[in-house]
């Protein structure tokens, strides 16, 4: 059952990005899983393999519990890559977002067909290969988060809409690496690495489909700063009105100040 916020005219209907909103978090991420799965089925019953690309936070944590016991999906045939990654970071450490993709996905169903960013190696070689693999064929589906600081993978603000690269080394603002503190996986702000790969938002923007799963009240601000007003760098998130197959799942408590101001979004209020 469902209630729209927003009118649209058609015009706009056919370029809306969909923001879904949920009463909570397990019922966010069940939806969001279910999405997903079609599209990978999609994918895989088109043209045999599937393509995606997993964002890895803890925001991530029951959509990607949802996703891997999903039915029917043959992972034997999906490729998989990750957003980012902390340069220097080894992957025993709690807060490696390669850790995380091991875990998280590819233990749980078996993906043979991965590809880790390898932050503590040589980071020239990892940025060659990675890049290689990554643009040798497009992505069907890409699950993202939101930074607190709005940003999409590691892109934060200013965001850089223009760069090419698929991934690119950045360096993280104190803001980005206070926010990573909140998250438990270091002690204090001189724990997290002061630079990461991260895939570009020009790379993210080129997926068939964009999925962005954003639960809990420490996103409000950032929702509100990417989805209330218009494209901006200083909300990076905000480039996904962009896309032309976009949908963010939140829950009540991230949507608490979302109030968007233009028919260009589509908001639904799921029960
Ligand atoms: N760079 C990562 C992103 O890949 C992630 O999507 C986002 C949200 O993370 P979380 O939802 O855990 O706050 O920020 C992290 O720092």
């Amino acid at each position: 059952m469902r209630r729209t916020l927003s009118s649209r005219s058609i015009a706009a209907e056919q370029e809306a990005m969909d923001i879904r909103i949920f009463p909570n978090r397990n019922a966010m991420a069940a939806a969001a899983a279910e999405q997903a799965a079609g599209a990978i089925r999609k994918a895989l019953a088109a043209k045999g393999n599937a393509r995606i690309v997993a964002a890895t936070a803890a925001s991530q944590k029951e959509f990607l519990e949802n996703l891997t016991s999903a039915a029917e999906i043959d992972w034997a045939n999906v490729e998989a890559f990750h957003l980012d990654e902390y340069v220097g970071l080894p992957i025993s450490h709690p807060g490696s977002f390669r850790k995380m993709l091991k875990e998280q996905l590819v233990e749980k169903t078996g993906i043979k067909n991965y590809h880790l960013l390898h932050g503590d190696g040589d980071i020239a070689e990892v940025l060659r290969e990675k890049n290689a693999a990554l643009s040798s064929a497009p992505i069907d589906i890409m699950f993202l988060g939101i930074g607190e600081n709005g940003h999409l993978a590691f892109n934060d603000p200013p965001a850089d809409f223009e760069v090419e690269d698929p991934y690119l080394v950045v360096q993280l603002d104190e803001a980005c690496r206070q926010q990573q503190v909140g998250e438990a996986w270091f002690s204090d702000i001189s724990q997290v690495p002061e630079r990461a790969i991260s895939m570009s938002i020009k790379q993210i923007l080129k997926a068939k489909e964009l999925l962005a799963v954003v639960p809990g009240p420490k996103k409000a601000d950032a929702i509100c700063a990417c989805f209330n007003s218009g494209v901006s760098p200083m909300a990076p998130a905000s480039i996904l009105r962009r896309h032309s197959n976009a949908t963010v799942y939140l829950d009540r408590e991230s949507a608490a100040l979302l109030h968007p101001r233009d028919g260009a979004i589509h908001v639904t209020f799921e029960r």
